[in-house]
């Protein structure tokens, strides 16, 4: 998170602006709630602010270093393992013991933080619930200020929601999962609350130091907080092993981050014309290099005594076609049986109709054991190199595969900008994750003028040939959702970001940087109770 706060001053300087009750040096710019003021009361901006005094200068300098990394990459370099740090990768050490409640996570659902949503994952059945503030939220001020409310009501127990359409009240069941929090990255920094907002086992090292401040504030145990630290980005699969080391009294293991993974290859390769991306939807788990990572991450995760996590299968459930239905349950099915043979400890679902198919299949396959950390070593993976972890992804590029690509940008980002994160678009869980894919590759494509051949069309994607298709997109887009909806939604501005996005001589960072500031509502200043 990203607050600015300068300088401290004692409680007894505190003072009350626009209704919130805030400590010196603090402001908040976004609309005054009363429930959001339970959530944002003085000693927990406090907490807040002393942390991000202590940490926002390594932060900074953490954020900078991703920069001179990005430079050096774009002058040719590749990523790789640190020589400096081969003790850590070569030593016997292992993660403190993981704790007992969280044994088990063969199926976690994630989702975003919506009431309805909140209550649903928590009784679908899943082991664990990771409440998503980063992938499946569109971070608007009241998107985050509700979804901090649910989780606070959820963790007291007393969440509940009525469906005043279908008449339906929503309540926590009796046994519910344990509720994880995912919190978005440093590199998203918060506009409504002012804070200013490496290697990434150096960030690894500030989130422990956080974790440490954090619970000696809070007056809880060392080691009370876990982290499962999602491993997705290219430069990081060559750090697990640091990662893990710096977060050893706090772990509770890896992930696999597979949809931000390979955006992150496209971004670490941005100037690697010889290692373009072949079609979206041909890069999975298959690919050598998607592979070697997730094997790797189970090797280096089991040697340190941590749960290994699986990623997300795209598929969800398709209501309107028992064939389809059928087709994309074993999709999911055959991705989640290889993550289970391959050593995985559990794995993410998107949806609660596929969590007894998946539970199934890790059931099947770990019996009654919580997890494989003490099975599956897969000391085979130690042999894994650099080679395997960047071998380009084979496949063909084809003229749908532009095609697609522009017609999910748009439309996920005109859902992001109206203030939902992840949606359902041609059968397939879509997110801020999937669509930076498709963002990143279109732009990739028209960058290297690539030749679309897979598809017997061969032509060159060049600026004139994705205007037509931008063109054809958005009246495809409007036939699909209907002239009333496209006319009520956010689809121009969407096109425009998108396009913009695809076109710019130099890759923006992140889709979403440039979107929130379409997002950001800021109160005027002065103004009490708006
Ligand atoms: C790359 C990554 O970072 S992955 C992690 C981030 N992404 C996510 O977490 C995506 C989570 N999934 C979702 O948001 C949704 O499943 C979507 C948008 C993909 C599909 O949503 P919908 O089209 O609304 O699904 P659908 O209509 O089939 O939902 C049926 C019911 O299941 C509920 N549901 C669907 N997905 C979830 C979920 N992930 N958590 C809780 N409840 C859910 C719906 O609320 C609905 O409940 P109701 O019957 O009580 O009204
Ligand atoms: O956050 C998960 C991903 O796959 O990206
Ligand atoms: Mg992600």
């Amino acid at each position: 998170m990203g607050l600015g706060i300068n300088g401290y001053t004692s409680p007894a300087a505190r003072k009350i602006t626009g209704g919130y009750d805030l400590p010196e040096g603090v402001d908040i710019q976004g609309r005054y709630d009363d429930e959001f003021a339970k959530i944002l009361t003085k000693d927990a901006l406090l907490f807040v602010a002393e942390l991000q005094r202590e940490f926002r200068n390594h932060i900074k300098y953490a954020m900078e270093c991703r920069k001179e990394a990005k430079m050096r990459y774009n002058r040719g370099g590749l990523p790789g393992f640190d020589p400096a740090t081969r003790y850590v990768r070569e030593g016997e050490w292992t993660c403190a013991a993981v704790p007992p409640a969280v044994a088990d996570r063969r199926v976690e659902i994630t989702g975003p933080v919506e009431r309805k949503m909140i209550i649903n994952a928590l009784n679908s059945g899943a082991k664990v619930f990771m409440a998503d503030f980063e992938d499946a939220l569109s971070p608007s001020w009241e998107n985050l200020m509700r979804g901090q409310v649910n989780l606070k009501d959820a963790v007291d127990g007393t969440i509940s929601f009525h469906d005043q359409a279908r008449n339906r009240v929503y309540k926590l069941n009796d046994q519910t999962a344990k509720l994880f929090v995912r919190p978005r990255g440093w590199h998203l920094p918060e506009a409504h609350i002012f804070i200013d907002a490496l290697s990434f086992g150096r960030e690894a090292r500030i989130w422990n130091n956080v974790f440490e401040k954090a619970e000696r504030m809070a007056g809880i145990e060392r080691g009370s907080i876990r982290a499962t630290v999602l491993i997705e980005t290219l430069p990081a699969v060559f750090q697990m092993d640091e990662i893990l080391y710096e977060l050893r009294d706090h772990s509770v293991g890896l992930n696999c981050g597979r949809w931000d993974y390979i955006f992150s290859y496209v971004k670490t390769f941005q100037a690697h014309p010889d290692r373009l991306l072949p079609d979206r939807v041909q890069v999975g788990m298959s690919q050598h290099f998607m592979r070697s990572y997730s094997d790797l991450l189970i090797r280096t995760c089991h040697r340190h005594g941590v749960h290994a996590m699986g990623g997300m299968a795209a598929q969800i459930p398709i209501r309107d076609d028992p064939g389809a239905n059928e087709a994309a349950m074993e999709l999911v099915k055959k991705d989640k049986l290889r993550e289970v043979r391959a050593g995985h400890d559990g794995t993410w679902s998107a949806h609660p109709g596929l969590i007894p198919p998946i539970m199934e299949v890790f059931t099947n396959n770990m019996g009654n054991s919580p997890h494989q950390i003490h099975t599956m070593k897969r000391e085979d993976a130690s042999t894994i190199t650099e080679e395997d972890l960047l071998q380009i992804p084979r496949g063909v590029r084809t003229m749908e595969g532009l095609r697609l690509n522009t017609r999910v940008g748009i439309q996920y980002l005109a859902a992001w900008l109206t203030g939902t994160g992840s949606v359902p678009l041609y059968n397939l869980m879509e997110d801020a994750a999937t669509a930076e894919i498709s963002r990143v590759q279109n732009w990739q494509w028209l960058k290297y003028g690539v030749e679309l051949d897979g598809d017997g069309f061969g032509v060159k994607v060049n600026l004139d040939l994705f205007g037509r298709v931008v063109e054809e997109e958005m009246a495809r887009i409007e036939k699909e959702v209907g002239k009333e909806k496209f006319k009520k939604g956010m689809y121009k501005e969407a096109r425009k970001i998108f396009t913009r996005q695809c076109t710019t001589p130099t890759l923006d960072d992140f889709l979403t940087l440039d979107a929130y500031n379409h997002i950001v509502i800021h109160r005027p200043k002065g103004s009490s109770r708006l």
